[in-house]
């Protein structure tokens, strides 16, 4: 396979992680979880003690942050100055903060930036995020809006944290985080030319078929790969 980008975007707990994970894992391309970037990026601010809504101080820290992140699906490692940060990124502390990270108009850019430039050295890349779709790579092969209904999101990220959860804080994690990111990108609906996959009556197996579908579609399809 030469140059393939698939973008997926969607709200939290939609499944683009581990549907995009196991995507790529099937058809063999890389994997770039553009949220883990945002998360590490979070992770540092916290690590230098910046005030995170003290808008440059959060600017220059991105601008600095030294952040490894891997493309391979089978093995994914994010390091920030050679710490791996892989599992605490996911922690609820992340989470709770991360949107003011991600709706600082510089960091957006810096990240940006950093995002093209990763999915340019994989080639054969499925790209996940908010804004991938209609910012970062709209010129993708493929470009998928992956949905499902906010209460599949909040059963399965209730699951996904092993019941450890209360309702009211998967409420702010999920449904509460998606309204303060809305204010940085669209990922609620689909921009011409993206499709929708909604996965909420979807069991996993299947959501990662119908992606993996689209993505063999587009491959035999197009003369230049
Ligand atoms: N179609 C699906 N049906 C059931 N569970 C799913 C489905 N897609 C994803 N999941 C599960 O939902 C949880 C959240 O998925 P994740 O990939 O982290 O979502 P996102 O990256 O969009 O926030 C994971 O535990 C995942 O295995
Ligand atoms: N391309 C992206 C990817 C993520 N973000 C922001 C929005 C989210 O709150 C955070 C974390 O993203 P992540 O995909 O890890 O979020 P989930 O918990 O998987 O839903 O980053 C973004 O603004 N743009």
């Amino acid at each position: 396979m030469s140059r393939l980008i698939v973008a997926v975007d969607g709200p939290s707990g939609s499944g683009k992680s581990s549907v995009c994970r196991a995507a790529a894992r099937t058809v063999g391309a890389a994997y770039l979880d553009t949220g883990a970037m945002y998360r590490a990026a979070t992770w540092y601010c916290l690590d230098q003690n910046v005030d995170l809504s003290d808008e440059d101080a959060v600017a220059v820290a991105v601008e600095e942050l030294p952040l490894c992140i891997s493309t391979d699906p089978d093995h994914q490692v994010i390091t920030v100055d050679q710490t791996d940060v892989t599992a605490e990124i996911r922690e609820a502390r992340i989470s709770e903060k991360v949107s003011e990270v991600a709706t600082n108009r510089r960091a957006r850019s810096l990240l940006i930036d950093a995002q093209r430039k990763l999915i340019d050295d994989a080639g054969f890349v499925v790209a996940e995020g908010r804004d991938i779709t209609s910012v970062v790579a709209p010129d993708a092969q493929v470009r998928v809006l992956l949905t499902a209904s906010a209460e599949a999101r909040l059963r399965r990220r209730g699951l996904q944290m092993g019941g450890t959860q209360s309702e009211e804080d998967l409420k702010v994690q999920v449904l509460e985080r998606d309204r303060k990111d809305s204010a940085a990108s669209n990922f609620t609906e689909a921009a011409d030319g993206v499709a929708v996959l909604d996965s909420s009556d979807l069991t996993f197996e299947e959501t990662v078929e119908a992606l993996v579908g689209r993505i063999q579609g587009a491959a035999t399809h197009d003369p230049a790969l």
